[in-house]
């Protein structure tokens, strides 16, 4: 393995498509290593465009547009951010030896999509889900509940994130909101939904997974701490790593994300979303990136969910330890406005072991993610106090 000089003919050049604050915090990692980035997404001034060497302003569902760019800027390496990118001229493009995708064109395709990965994960690889069923229209998403799935139920759209346009049913009244909802609220609009029966899990986690060069010279599996989280209408508020699991739940779930992560190939971290009731263990889905819940590692472990992608999707070293008990909590924007400020910052961080991010985004919303606060403490409950608090004291305010 050999890195270049940035901006320079031997450089290694890496491409983002989606530059938020995962890829922003990926970005910096390899930054430190002299690594070439550029930096890819819907909207300029996104966070990791504020950190990378060149930023670019492209619609990412548009093939064409994806591909230009691509042959334009000639990356040895395109990382999938988001999840909301034309993931066909992905293959196209990784099949024509333009450059890698991380983990896989495949991976990025059967995962953009919540059918390509559900089926995989149910149908083929056998693991255990929540039943599920797909619809094309309210009267499709009304028959599939009736058929079987019953309520409460949850519908998404298959292509979308951190919980847009998604929705709890629990009764008839309740479905053709949720088809409405999962049809303006979805990143992007594909005129299909999952419905999925409501699993009552004690908890969930998602657990880290990485594959990596190990010593041997090959692809090696390896697993981060299991990382607790809270989530509210789909999006996650709070996360804290080490979840306590007991030794069976640990190995199903363990058992579940290398099957998931092996299946989908290739190098980097997934973040492998599973939902537990005493030993028993459903897996829910998998991003192959680092996940919005594991920023708790940024306190947490020795190399962060950020640094561990670095590592692997360069084909270096990793060491997954945790080095000790940490959580996070969210900072909201709590207004649509651009350019905010934030007050509060000092008392954050007077806040014992804590630290925060703030990710930069330019616009705010009320419920948009701006910023992240960390504490790390002997257990897991004093840190989530510590994040928490941390958090609450950081005011948006119009600037
Ligand atoms: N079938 C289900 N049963 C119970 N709860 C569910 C179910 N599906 C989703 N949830 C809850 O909603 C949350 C978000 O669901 P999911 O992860 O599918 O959405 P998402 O939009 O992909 O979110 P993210 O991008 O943050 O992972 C889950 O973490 C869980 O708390
Ligand atoms: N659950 C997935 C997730 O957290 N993704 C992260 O949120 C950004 C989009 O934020 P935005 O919607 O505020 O632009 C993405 O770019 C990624 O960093
Ligand atoms: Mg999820």
């Amino acid at each position: 393995m050999k890195l270049g000089t940035p901006l320079s003919p031997s450089a290694t050049r890496v491409m983002f498509l989606g530059s938020g604050e995962l890829g922003k915090e990926v970005i910096i990692a390899l930054q430190r290593l002299g690594v070439e980035t550029i930096a890819v997404d819907r909207y300029a001034n996104a966070p990791g465009h504020q950190v990378a060497h060149r930023a670019h302003v492209i619609d990412m569902t548009d093939r064409a547009a994806l591909r230009t760019l691509i042959e334009q800027e000639r990356p040895h390496l395109v990382v999938p951010e988001i999840e909301a990118i034309a993931t066909d001229a992905l293959v196209e493009i990784e099949r024509s030896g333009l450059c890698e995708v991380i983990p896989t064109a495949r991976a990025a395709q059967l995962t953009m999509n919540r059918e390509g990965i559900r089926r995989l994960a149910a149908e083929e690889l056998g693991l255990p889900t929540s039943p599920y069923c797909f619809a094309n229209s309210v009267t499709e998403l009304q028959t599939a509940i009736d058929a079987g799935i019953g309520y409460p139920c949850i519908v998404k759209p298959v292509m979308s994130s951190s919980g847009k346009g998604q929705s709890r049913l629990d009764g008839p009244a309740d479905v053709t909101s949720a088809w409405d909802v999962a049809a303006s609220g979805g990143r992007v609009d594909q005129g299909r939904v999952i419905v999925e029966g409501f699993i009552d899990f004690d908890y969930e986690i998602t657990l880290l997974t990485v594959r990596a060069l190990g010593a041997s010279g090959q692809v090696e599996t390896c697993f981060c701490e299991p990382i607790g989280h809270l989530q509210v209408k789909g999006d996650y508020v709070e996360s804290w790593q080490p979840q306590t699991m007991s030794p069976a739940a640990l190995a199903g779930a363990q058992a579940i994300a290398k099957k998931v992560a092996d299946s989908l190939g290739g190098r980097g971290i997934f973040g492998v979303e599973l939902f537990v009731k005493g030993d028993q263990v459903w897996f829910s889905e998998v991003s192959p990136r680092p996940h919005d819940t594991g920023m708790v590692t940024m306190c947490s472990q020795y190399q962060s969910e950020f640094e561990l992608h670095a590592r692997a999707i360069l084909g270096l070293p990793v060491d997954t330890r945790l080095r000790e008990p940490g959580a996070s909590a969210v900072i909201y924007g709590g207004m649509e406005a651009s350019g905010i400020a934030f007050e509060g910052i000092a008392e954050a961080l007077a806040v014992p072991r804590s630290d925060i991010r703030l990710f930069g985004k330019p616009e705010a919303f009320a419920r948009r993610r701006m910023g992240v606060a960390l504490a790390c403490a002997e257990t897991t409950d004093i840190a989530r106090d510590r994040a928490k608090l941390a958090a609450s004291r950081i005011k948006p305010v119009a600037a």
